[in-house]
């Protein structure tokens, strides 16, 4: 398929695109009668082993939505798996880890990911891109920050206390931990992209934990070692949660579009990031209003995306597992139909 009737692709290229294009994070989910049909009595880490599963729960949201881009189901701990690291995901809960990391022989049994073992995700991505068409495929992983998160903390955080205390502590264990992540992400991506993702997201989630100065002092280096040994012309999108003091730190890792949670309008996101394409904005929970909000919501986000180089429409963060998809259907004709 020439990539240029992506409009997906366009739109991060900064070009001229007949709309908006829209998807959004956390598309495939929950929020799908379909996906908990096909998901029940299966495990996600499971489901994310069995690449005709990876293919239909990918493809749900674009039949159902007709979003301009699918992303690829998986999660950001299935590359930590697969590098050997006993892990689960707890329904309700989030990634487990049964022997968090704390010191240099921790970081040292933490084996790099070799590409077969995630051979799964090759194969996905291959049946996808014989069914999408014009839909672009994202692929993505976790930032070395996020990753370590969850990896120190055991599971999720909400101050990441052990994370911090690890980083200003032992900064050299810390680093250590973060050169081998960023290696396993990298494999992990580059997975993705030989078997023929169109672009790739790397979410920071957690990123708007710190501040400027710690972010440029003990994660900038090594998401930069992740976002700029990619294959070169592969598409970049950055994403954090509460990222807005680290937009311009975040572009400067080295990717093409910024994401953007819900707290920082996209015209001034844009000027902290200038030369680059923007995504997000809307408040996940705008997804509850009146519909009439969620219209006026939607049409200010584009209106203020209209002043970055590129936009391309999303939510601030994932969609909630309790969303009507059926306001995501009309959302995305809305945004096709906007101009
Ligand atoms: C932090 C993070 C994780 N996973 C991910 C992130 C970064 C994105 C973000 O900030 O939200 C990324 C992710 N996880 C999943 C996707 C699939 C693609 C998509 O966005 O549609 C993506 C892109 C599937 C998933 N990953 C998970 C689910 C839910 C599993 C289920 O259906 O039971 C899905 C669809 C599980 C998961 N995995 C993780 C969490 C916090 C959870 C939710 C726990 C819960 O509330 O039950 C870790």
């Amino acid at each position: 398929m020439d990539d240029t009737t992506k409009v997906l692709l366009r739109a991060i290229r900064g070009e001229a695109v007949p709309h908006t294009p829209v998807w959004f994070m956390r598309q495939a989910g929950r929020s799908l009668p379909e996906y908990r049909a096909v998901r029940a009595g299966i495990g996600m880490l499971d489901s994310c082993r069995r690449p005709d599963l990876v293919t239909e729960i990918t493809l749900q949201p674009v039949r159902r939505h007709k979003v301009d881009a699918a992303i690829l189901f998986s999660d950001i701990v299935v590359p930590l798996q697969a590098a050997g690291i006993d892990l689960d995901i707890v329904a309700g809960t989030g990634p487990v880890v049964a022997h968090p990391v704390s010191t240099m022989a921790d970081v040292e049994a933490i084996r790099p990911l070799e590409p077969e073992a995630v051979g799964f995700v090759a194969e996905g991505v291959r049946q996808l891109q014989r069914e999408l068409g014009t839909t672009a495929l994202i692929g993505f992983a976790g930032a070395p920050f996020t990753l370590a998160s969850y990896l120190v903390e055991g599971g999720p955080s909400k101050h990441h206390v052990k994370t911090k205390a690890l980083m200003y502590g032992a900064p050299d264990v810390w680093n250590a931990l973060c050169a081998r992540l960023a290696e396993i992400t990298l494999t992990f991506l580059r997975v993705q992209a030989e078997a023929g993702v169109d672009a790739v997201q790397l979410f920071d989630s957690w990123a708007g934990a710190l501040s400027e100065a710690d972010y440029r002092k003990y994660v900038l280096p090594h998401s930069a070692a992740v976002l700029g040994n990619l294959p070169e012309g592969l598409p970049r999108i950055h994403f954090g949660v509460g990222t807005a003091e680290l937009l311009t730190a975040m572009g400067e890792a080295g990717t093409d579009v910024v994401g953007v949670d819900w707290r920082t309008p996209l015209d001034v996101a844009a000027s902290r990031v200038p030369g680059k394409a923007v995504q997000g904005n809307l408040d996940p929970c705008v997804l509850f209003a009146p519909w009439e909000v969620v219209e006026q919501e939607a049409m200010r986000v584009l209106a203020e995306g209209a002043k970055a180089p590129g936009h391309i429409f999303n939510l601030g963060h994932g969609v909630p597992p309790e969303t009507d998809p059926e306001v995501l259907t009309r959302l995305v004709d809305l945004i096709h139909h906007a101009r």
